[in-house]
C-alpha cells in the first residue's frame, strides 16, 4: 500500500512540442531533446534507469531493456504554458480561461493606480527578460529609487529592485499592493518580487524572490488531501504557486540542491500524504537564459542525487517526477514552450517497466494521487493507478 506521494516538478523540463504548439508559436520546441542535440548528449543514468528513454516519442535519450519504474508523458488541457497553469492542472484543475497577459506592458490606469499607492514612479513597464532589464534600467533605478516593473509571455507583473534601494520587506509590501490592484479585470496569475544585489554591470538576482499568486479557482487535490487530514508539505515555490491553499507545511529553498535536501529531510520524517517539491533552477537559471550547457549540467547534477532520494524512500512511498511546461534553451525568444511533460514513477509498491503512454491531461496525476491515497478526486483527469500498482 502506498500512503505517501513525493511529487517532484522539474520545472520546465518538457520533452517535445504538443500537437497544439502552433497556437503558442512553439512548433519544433523540445527542451530535453534539443539540449541533448546541442550538447552532444545527456548523461542521465538514473532517470534513464527509471524509464526516461522509454517514454513514447522521447528524443535524444535511448531506451533501455528493463526500466525500474512506470513511465509516460502527458498533454496539457489548459490553454497556457505558465507555471501556475501547469501546477494547477497537475493538482487537478483545468483552466478554461487562460490568464491575461500583457505583451505590450500594463495599461496606464494600472500603472497610475500602482504608482499612487506606493508613492513612487516606476520604470520599465514592458515585456523583458529579468536579467536584461536590470542591466538596462539598473542605473536609473539606483539613482531614482523607482522600482522596475516588467512582464513576459507569462501572466506576471514582476517588480525588480536592488535590495539596498528597496529592502525586501518593503518590496514584498509593494507586491501586495500590486496584487490588490491586479484583481478582477486584471487578475494576472502572479505578482513576483525580483530583488537583486551588486553593482552596475554585475547585478545578480537573489533567492529572496517571492511570488504572490491567486487562489486556485476550485479545490485542488492538495486541499482535498489536507481536508482528509493528510500532510501536504510544500518545498520550494509550491506554497506560492498555490497561494498557500491546501498546504500544511512549507519551506522555501535556495536552489535545486537545497530543494532536494529539504525533500530528503521531510522524507526521513514521519508524515503521510503528499510532499510536493518544485525545482525551479532549470527554468529560471537556464531555460529563460537560453543556456543549454547550464541546463544540461543542472539536469546531470539532479540525476546524480536520485540514488540518495530513492534510498530515503520508505516502503510505502512513491516518487513521481514530472514537469509543468517546456522552456527550450535552444529556441527563439526567452519564454516557456508548449510541450509534453515526462512522468516517471517509482516505489516498492510500483510496477517496473510499465508504459502509461500519452495521458490526455496533467490532471491524471492528481486523479492517480487521489486514487492511491484513497481520497476524493477533483473530478478532472483519469487515474492510471491500476496500470502501475503491484
Ligand atoms: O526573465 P525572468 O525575470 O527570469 O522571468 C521569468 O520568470 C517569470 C516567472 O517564472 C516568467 O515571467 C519568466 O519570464
Ligand atoms: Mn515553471
Ligand atoms: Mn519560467
Amino acid at each position: 500500500m502506498v500512503n505517501r506521494v513525493v511529487l517532484f516538478v522539474i520545472d520546465s523540463v518538457g520533452i517535445g512540442a504538443l500537437p497544439d504548439a502552433e497556437k503558442f508559436g512553439d512548433v519544433g520546441a523540445n527542451t530535453l531533446g534539443n539540449i541533448a542535440k546541442a550538447e552532444g548528449g545527456l548523461h542521465l543514468p538514473n532517470l534513464i534507469s527509471l524509464g526516461l528513454g522509454n517514454i513514447d516519442g522521447i528524443v535524444g535519450i535511448d531506451p533501455i531493456e528493463a526500466p525500474l519504474g512506470t513511465y509516460g508523458r502527458s498533454e496539457e488541457v489548459s490553454q497556457g504554458k505558465d507555471t501556475t497553469t501547469g501546477h494547477w492542472e497537475i493538482a487537478g484543475l483545468h483552466l478554461t480561461k487562460p490568464f491575461k497577459t500583457y505583451p505590450d506592458g500594463f495599461p496606464d490606469a494600472v500603472i497610475k493606480a500602482f504608482e499612487e499607492k506606493i508613492e513612487k514612479k516606476t520604470l520599465g513597464n514592458k515585456a523583458a527578460s529579468g536579467t536584461a532589464i536590470i542591466e538596462e534600467l539598473g542605473e536609473e533605478h539606483l539613482q531614482t529609487g523607482y522600482p522596475i516593473v516588467y512582464t513576459s509571455a507569462d501572466s506576471v507583473f514582476q517588480i525588480a529592485a536592488h535590495e539596498e534601494v528597496i529592502p525586501i520587506e518593503e518590496l514584498y509590501q509593494i507586491c501586495k499592493i500590486a496584487r490588490e490592484i491586479m484583481m478582477g479585470d486584471h487578475a494576472v496569475a502572479r505578482i513576483i518580487a525580483r530583488p537583486f544585489v551588486g553593482s552596475l554591470g554585475s547585478f545578480t538576482r537573489t533567492s529572496n524572490r517571492r511570488d504572490f499568486s491567486l487562489n486556485p479557482p476550485e479545490e485542488t487535490v492538495l486541499e482535498i488531501a489536507k481536508k482528509e487530514g493528510l500532510d501536504v508539505i510544500a518545498v520550494g515555490k509550491i506554497e506560492d504557486i498555490f497561494n498557500g491553499q491546501g498546504i500544511t507545511e512549507a519551506v522555501h529553498t535556495e536552489d535545486n540542491m537545497d530543494g532536494i535536501d529539504q525533500t530528503i529531510h521531510y522524507l526521513k520524517k514521519e508524515n503521510k500524504g503528499i510532499i510536493f517539491t518544485n525545482l525551479v533552477d532549470f527554468d529560471s537559471k537556464y531555460g529563460h537564459r537560453r543556456d543549454p550547457k547550464g541546463y544540461k549540467q543542472a539536469l546531470e547534477e539532479m540525476d546524480k542525487r536520485i540514488p540518495e532520494i530513492l534510498k530515503s524512500l520508505k516502503k510505502e512511498d512513491m516518487i513521481m517526477i514530472v514537469a509543468d511546461h517546456g522552456n527550450d534553451p535552444t529556441f527563439k525568444g526567452t519564454d516557456h514552450t508548449r510541450e509534453y511533460i515526462p512522468i516517471l514513477i517509482y516505489g516498492e509498491g510500483i510496477q517496473a517497466n510499465v508504459n502509461i503512454g500519452t495521458r490526455k491531461s496533467f490532471a491524471d496525476i492528481a486523479a492517480t494521487i487521489s486514487d492511491i491515497l484513497n481520497i476524493p478526486t477533483t473530478g478532472k483527469g483519469e487515474s492510471f493507478k491500476n496500470l502501475m500498482i503491484k
